[in-house]
Order: C-alpha cells, then sequence, then structure tokens
C-alpha cells in the first residue's frame, strides 16, 4: 500500500487536461484518497459523473477547496488568476495551489497578490496535449515521458515542491523547475509560436479564391494536413495564450520573420547553400527530438 501523496486532490475544469490526470488517479488507486472535481459547467460535470473520474462532483467551487490538500486549476489561462481570487479564502491552511496554465508571467502577476501566506502556489505546465477539449479527449497515458515545467513561487516550501514534483512524476512525466520568465520564452519558441503559424497558415488558405479553396481542401496532402491539426485547437485557450504571452510571442514571431525574409531572399537569389542549409537544419532538430522520445 503506497502512501497518498494527498489524502484530497480538488481538480477544477476537468477538460482535456484535468480529465487525464484524473484518469491516470483511477488507474492508480493509492495515490490519492478522495478526488474532488468542480467546474462551472454543468454538462461537463455530467460527463464527469457518466465518466467516474470523481468521488465528490460538483459546480460549488468553495465547497470543493475546502478540504483539499492540493487544488489544481485545469481552466484557460485566462480564468486562472479569478478563480484563484475567488476561492483563496476557501482554503485550508497548508494547501498547495497549483494550475497547469500554459503561460505564466501574467497570471504570476495577477495571482500573487491575493496568495495567502499560508498557501504554497506551485505552478506545473504539463507539455504535453491535444488538438481535442473537454473531459472525453482525456487520457491516462497523455503525460507519459513528457517534460512538466515547475515554476514555484519563491516561498513555496521545498517539501511541497517535491511533493508536486513526485505527484508528476507519477503522472508519467519528467519535471523540469525554472524561472517564469523563461518559461514563457520557451514556450513562445516551441508551442506558441507554431500554433500562429498553423492558425494563420489555415486561414490563409481560406481567404484563397473560391475554386482554389476546394482544391486545398481535395488535395491537401500530409504537408498542410500537418498543420491543420493543431490549427484545430481550442479558440479560447488559444486567445488567452496569445493575449497572456504576448510580448515574449510578438519578439519570437518578430525572430521568425527576418528568418523568412532570408529565406525568401534566397530563394528569390537563387541561393542554392542557404536553402540546403535552412531545410538541413530542421531535419536535425526532427532527429533530435526524436532520440529525446518527444516526437
Ligand atoms: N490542451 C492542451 O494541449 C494543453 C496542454 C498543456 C496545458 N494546457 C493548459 O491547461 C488548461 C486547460 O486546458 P484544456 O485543454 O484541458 O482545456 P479544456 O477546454 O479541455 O477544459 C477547461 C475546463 O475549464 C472549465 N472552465 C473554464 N472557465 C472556468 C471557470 N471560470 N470556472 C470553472 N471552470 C472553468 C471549462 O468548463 C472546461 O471544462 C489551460 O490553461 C491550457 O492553457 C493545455
Ligand atoms: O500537441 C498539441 O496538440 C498541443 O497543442 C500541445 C501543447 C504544445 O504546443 O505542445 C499545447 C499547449 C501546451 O501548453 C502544451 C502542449
Amino acid at each position: 500500500m503506497t502512501t497518498p501523496l494527498f489524502e484530497t486532490l480538488c481538480v477544477i475544469g476537468p477538460g482535456l487536461i484535468g480529465s487525464s490526470v484524473l484518469r491516470r488517479l483511477r488507474e492508480r488507486p493509492g495515490l490519492v484518497n478522495r478526488l474532488v472535481v468542480a467546474d462551472r459547467d454543468p454538462a461537463v460535470l455530467d460527463r464527469v459523473r457518466a465518466l467516474d473520474l470523481g468521488d465528490e462532483i460538483t459546480a460549488d467551487l468553495a465547497k470543493a477547496v475546502a478540504d483539499a490538500d492540493c487544488v489544481m486549476l485545469c481552466v484557460p489561462v485566462g480564468a486562472i488568476a479569478p478563480v484563484a481570487e475567488a476561492i483563496m479564502p476557501h482554503f485550508k491552511a497548508g494547501a498547495i495551489l497549483t494550475d497547469v496554465g500554459s503561460t505564466r508571467r501574467s497570471v504570476v502577476d495577477a495571482l500573487t497578490p491575493h496568495l495567502r501566506d499560508d498557501i504554497a502556489y506551485i505552478p506545473a505546465h504539463p507539455m504535453a496535449g491535444t488538438e481535442h477539449s473537454g473531459p472525453d479527449a482525456g487520457f491516462a497515458s497523455l503525460f507519459e515521458d513528457r517534460w512538466c515545467l515547475l515554476t514555484p513561487d519563491p516561498h513555496a516550501p521545498q517539501t511541497d515542491i517535491d511533493r508536486l514534483a513526485a505527484f508528476w512524476r507519477e503522472m508519467g512525466a519528467r519535471i523540469r523547475i525554472m524561472d517564469v520568465d523563461h518559461h514563457d520564452t520557451i514556450c513562445a519558441m516551441v508551442s506558441h509560436l507554431p500554433h500562429l503559424i498553423a492558425f494563420t497558415i489555415c486561414g490563409t488558405a481560406d481567404t484563397l479564391a473560391e475554386d482554389m479553396r476546394a482544391e486545398v481542401l481535395d488535395f491537401a496532402a500530409s504537408g498542410f494536413r500537418d498543420f491543420t491539426r493543431i490549427a484545430a485547437s481550442d479558440p479560447t485557450m488559444w486567445r488567452d495564450i496569445f493575449l497572456n504571452n504576448s510580448d515574449a510571442l510578438l519578439s519570437v514571431l518578430d525572430r521568425f520573420s527576418q528568418d523568412a525574409a532570408a529565406m525568401a531572399k534566397a530563394i528569390r537569389e537563387g541561393d542554392e547553400k542557404t536553402i540546403v542549409d535552412t531545410i538541413s537544419r530542421g531535419r536535425r532538430i526532427r532527429r533530435s527530438l526524436l532520440e529525446n522520445r518527444q516526437a
């Protein structure tokens, strides 16, 4: 019998990420004794009930957090600070507050003034997901071998950081602890810019003349098709990510635009070396992702 990492865990927002955590915990009883699940959407709670993902399922967020040793916010980035502020008075002393949000700085700045001294705030962002949303989209192996980036508040006790890291290891993830702004810069490059490009390229195809657009969809081979997977992601989630990580995203977009312009120049001038060097670099990056088990 394993000692539970948390007696009671409360997951608020059991969508893709939250329900994947809950499914993993259902597969590994003993890690957490009691699962409390809350959401503002009654239809989501009905699905959570039908899927048997919680021991207590409620729309009352204040009641949901009251007995929890750890409260995990799995709501869109723009909702994290307002939800945290609303539930803060109801926390049990000594509890951990964590969230899985994709961006950090603006959330930390908005939330910190409302943080109680007796609550440890330790955001933990799993670098894993899909283009699907909602409780039916989750699966227990989602975090297997993926990184989970912890950006603890400076006042969070080390024992709580260790406990949350152990929790994410049980989810299957590898742990890296990093600074808030570094997190946002890295994620702008590896996650937010690729999504921005995917949404934009689909928009470009969609605004082509009627006859050409039909052909794009008919003949979309894997190149365009690969972009459409991530372009199918949830609009609210990505609106919040872009608006909450605007500085880092715009800075990396600027860099990308310069590199795209350099590639355009090489093509215009028939500069074979630059073209081949750029393509070869892409192949090298793909190979190293495969070696790192991240692709
Ligand atoms: N989808 C991904 O690939 C991915 C990966 C890593 C991290 N994240 C982050 O995880 C979080 C959740 O993403 P998801 O894809 O699981 O979302 P989701 O849309 O599948 O689920 C979000 C849930 O939050 C609920 N919710 C929204 N606002 C609320 C509020 N004010 N109060 C209570 N409940 C509320 C919704 O009803 C929904 O059930 C986001 O912050 C996202 O940036 C997403
Ligand atoms: O694989 C996908 O579909 C994802 O969008 C997952 C993805 C990513 O960009 O890698 C999306 C947002 C996150 O915060 C972390 C992971």
